[in-house]
């Protein structure tokens, strides 16, 4: 699809026939599927792979993929009555609108439109998705919403739903969190204040991380540093062998090797018509 002396592009097909976009870079290999502007793999040459993908994700319409970046968009979790968990955007297709390679990166634009479709968040909006990889990810969506009943308003929550490769969340540290304050959707208890040793068992909170956070792997020796634009909260995600056999789409043990650190507003608010909005993260991983 597109060539150049340091990487390449190829458009490949995934199981049920979802479209994905393989990268190869001199910096590293990547994977992107249209079916939920979803980036399923980023490998920096450098370091072990960064982002956790199930060996039995299920590749099905209507289903999230599970693994990778998952888009949480117009909504997060259940923050919409009725709605169901997380948005339509990670179980829409997005358009391929543009891929090019430099010496750097390789940069990949998708977007995603509708117009009122949905029943529960009946409203249009445009979706831009800049997927930037090389010896970091960057990822920012752009976005405006319209309303055709004209209001001015609309309700809006979002996350970056992203499941990090850990060696085991047994030697896995959140520094920054250690402590924080978050809500608790295990007991739903708010503002709760805790250590957090490691990020093994059923653990779900939203913390009100509005910067960096880094997640250290004590094993693997390495850091990966999620940098958030314009979220609020950060989610920290596992359902543990507590929770994991409600998965069917989570191999045996996998919940052992990945943790969720989702930059997120996590909680319903109201934003403008006919304004853009920017959200976003960088990662980066460093060798300690
Ligand atoms: O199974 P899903 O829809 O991908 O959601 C997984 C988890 O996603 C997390 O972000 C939520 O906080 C959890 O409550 C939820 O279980």
């Amino acid at each position: 699809m597109t060539k150049s002396d340091v990487g390449e592009i190829v458009q490949t097909t995934l199981a049920e026939g979802f479209e994905a976009l393989v990268v190869k870079h001199q910096h590293c290999n990547a994977t992107i599927s249209l079916y939920g502007g979803q980036i399923l793999q980023w490998h920096p040459s450098e370091h072990k792979p960064v982002l956790w993908l199930s060996d039995t994700a299920i590749y099905q319409k209507n289903k999230g993929i599970r693994g990778g970046i998952p888009v949480c968009w117009p909504w997060f979790s259940g923050t919409l009555p009725n709605a169901g968990a997380h948005g339509f955007a990670r179980t829409a297709t997005w358009q391929l609108k543009s891929a090019d390679i430099n010496s750097d990166c390789v940069e990949i634009v998708l977007t995603l439109a509708g117009n009122s479709e949905n029943p529960h968040w009946p409203h249009s909006y445009s979706l831009t998705q800049t997927i930037i990889l090389g010896k970091e990810l960057s990822q920012r969506i752009d976005f405006t919403v319209e309303d055709e009943t004209s209001h001015a308003m609309v309700p809006l929550s979002n996350a970056f739903h992203t499941y990090f490769s850990v060696s085991h969340t047994d030697n896995v540290t959140v520094p920054v969190l250690d402590n924080q304050r978050y809500d608790c959707k295990v007991t739903w208890q708010d503002g709760l204040v805790n250590p957090l040793k490691n990020v093994t068992g059923f653990i779900d909170r939203i913390y009100y991380q509005q910067t960096a956070a880094t997640i250290v792997d004590h094993k693997w020796q390495r850091k990966i540093t999620v940098e958030p634009l314009n979220t609020q909260q950060m989610v920290l995600w596992n359902p543990g062998k507590e929770k994991v056999g409600e998965f069917n789409d989570i191999h045996p043990n996998g919940e052992t090797e990945y943790v969720c650190l989702e930059p997120a507003n996590a909680f319903l608010s109201e934003i403008e018509v006919n304004k853009r909005y920017s959200i976003g993260q960088t990662i980066r991983v460093t060798a300690i």
